[in-house]
């Protein structure tokens, strides 16, 4: 199993100062939606430049144009790109279509399909590389997150490695484990914290373990 932190609410130096601090407790580092959207794919070039050991997601939540976003995504040096679940089979495809050429991988968010359990199997029949289910600020803010989904889309996703994603914490963590995704990612649990390195390292642990 996996770690990725997610870095949403941060510009440039300051996503560079807390993965210097948290290096060493993750897998992949997620340059997420908010962030290229006020700098553009520049932070995914800044952060793959500054550790190009870690691999890189670039969030962009991609709805339409697969081919050509994921081509420049790679361009700036990400390793995984996200496309969304609710986006028609053509964009996935063409997405697919693309990583393979550069070499690189595609994560589907799940956020917002309502009949989780079918599309996932037919994302899963695409060839993509993650299924992710995702529980988004607005749904956190409900008191919603994406435990049940994580479940579904275990039942019937047969090739992609499964994901979580939204409002999990240190005390949430366990839970999630017990579903066994392959990758699990935390964004607030992380850089919310007091103690970034703590909870990044107890992370760490947790999900190696299991
Ligand atoms: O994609 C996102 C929001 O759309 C976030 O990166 C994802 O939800 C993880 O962050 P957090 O753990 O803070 O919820």
């Amino acid at each position: 199993m996996e770690l990725q932190l997610a870095l949403d609410l941060v510009n440039i130096p300051e996503a560079k100062a807390v993965v210097k601090e948290v290096e060493a407790y993750i897998d992949i580092v997620e340059i997420g939606t908010p962030v290229v959207i006020n700098e553009g794919l520049h932070a995914v070039k800044a952060m793959k430049e500054a550790f190009p050991h870690l691999k890189v997601l670039a969030d962009l939540k991609i709805m339409d144009a697969g081919g050509y976003e994921v081509m420049k995504a790679s361009e700036a040096g990400a390793d995984i790109i996200t496309v969304l679940g609710v986006s028609d089979n053509s964009t996935i495809h063409g997405a697919v279509e693309e990583a393979r050429k550069q070499n690189k991988k595609i994560m589907v968010d799940m956020i917002n399909v309502r009949n989780m359990e079918e599309r996932a199997k037919e994302i899963d029949a695409l060839g993509v590389d993650y299924i992710c289910v995702h529980s988004g600020y607005d749904h956190q803010a409900a008191g919603k997150n994406s435990f049940e989904e994580l479940n579904a889309i275990k039942r019937v996703v047969k090739q992609a490695k499964t994901a979580i994603a939204g409002g999990i914490k240190l005390d949430t963590l366990p839970e999630v484990i017990k579903a066994n995704p392959d990758l699990v990612i935390v964004g607030g649990g992380i850089t919310g914290h007091q103690d970034l390195k703590f909870a990044a390292s107890e992370m760490r642990k947790l999900v190696k373990q299991a």
